[in-house]
């Protein structure tokens, strides 16, 4: 990487993975990063430039935006993002669950010559997940564990008294675009893997809140023809927020860090 072009970065939302995200990012990386807020923070921070509509989250130019804030926002600033040629790194991906969203996502990409990048957010090993899909049907069930307040303000709490809980108790069971539409601040991983290549209805989903949990805890088969596999990965939370894990973090400043390597190679 060169100092000579940093990175021009824009954050969608200021949340725990935002906050979280700006704590961790490499000293230099991105001098100035402009946040797109629906309030103004009561306090401001040193290298942020906060901004309360998309038009002028555009108009900055960034090179990339990296949005953190939940479904509505990769639906409400996405395309916009996009069309005007800004690559774009969601967080969020269970918002592409939605069909159609996903595909005005993808026009909007392919018309302005934008780059659409979907991170591995929570979890990994999706680059198996798409070799297996090039070669034929897979087949994904996956298993999230996590302690009960990751699950309250959830249909969860329909069910289950959360903070009654003593033994590990299953609260949905289905598929990924279900999971994706029904739980949209816990079930991205399910998305992501299934947008690898295994498709929303090769992926079943059971979430389950475990009073022992002490991180979150993502557990997932993969079946194909000629491979069996199977991934688990347990996470902190984010500082803020149980039920986001840190390794969201890790996986969206990893895209950041590729970007300012693109950009300083003049790719
Ligand atoms: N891919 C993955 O593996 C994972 C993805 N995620 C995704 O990341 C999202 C953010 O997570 P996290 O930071 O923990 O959540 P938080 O609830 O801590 O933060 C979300 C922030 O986004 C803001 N926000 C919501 N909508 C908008 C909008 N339209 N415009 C601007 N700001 C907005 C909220 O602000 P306000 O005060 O205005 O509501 C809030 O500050 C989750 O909702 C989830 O979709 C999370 C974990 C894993
Ligand atoms: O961070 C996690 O553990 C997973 C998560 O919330 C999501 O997929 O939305």
């Amino acid at each position: 990487m060169t100092d000579k072009a940093p990175l021009r970065l824009a954050l969608i939302g200021y949340g725990a993975i935002a906050q979280s995200l700006l704590d961790l990012l490499p000293q230099g990386l991105a001098p100035e990063v402009v946040v797109l807020v629906r309030r103004l923070p009561d306090t401001p921070r040193p290298g942020c430039r906060f901004v309360t509509d998309a038009a002028a989250l555009v108009a900055a130019a960034p090179d990339l935006v990296v949005e953190c804030a939940g479904h509505g926002a990769v639906a409400a600033y996405g395309e916009q993002v996009l069309a005007a040629g800004i690559d774009l790194v969601p967080a969020s991906v269970g918002a592409l669950a939605c069909a159609d969203l996903h595909a005005r996502l993808r026009a909007a990409a392919q018309a302005a010559g934008a780059r659409l990048i979907l991170p591995s957010g929570a979890i990994g090993g999706l680059d198996l997940l798409a070799a297996l899909s090039v070669q034929g049907a897979v087949e994904v069930s996956y298993e999230g564990i996590k302690p009960p307040a990751a699950w309250r303000g959830t249909p969860a709490e329909a069910g289950v008294d959360l903070a009654a809980l003593t033994e590990p108790r299953l609260v949905y069971e289905g598929t990924a675009r279900d999971a994706a539409r029904l739980f949209p601040k816990n079930s991205n991983v399910v998305a992501a893997l299934a947008l690898a290549g295994p498709g929303f209805d090769a992926v079943s989903v059971r979430l389950i809140a475990d009073p022992a949990a002490t991180g979150n805890r993502h557990r997932y088969h993969v079946r194909a023809a000629g491979c069996r596999a199977t991934v688990e990965i347990e996470s902190q939370p984010s500082s803020g927020n149980a039920r986001s894990s840190q390794t969201t973090v890790f996986s969206l400043i990893h895209e950041i860090t590729a970007a300012a390597e693109d950009k300083a190679r003049g790719a």
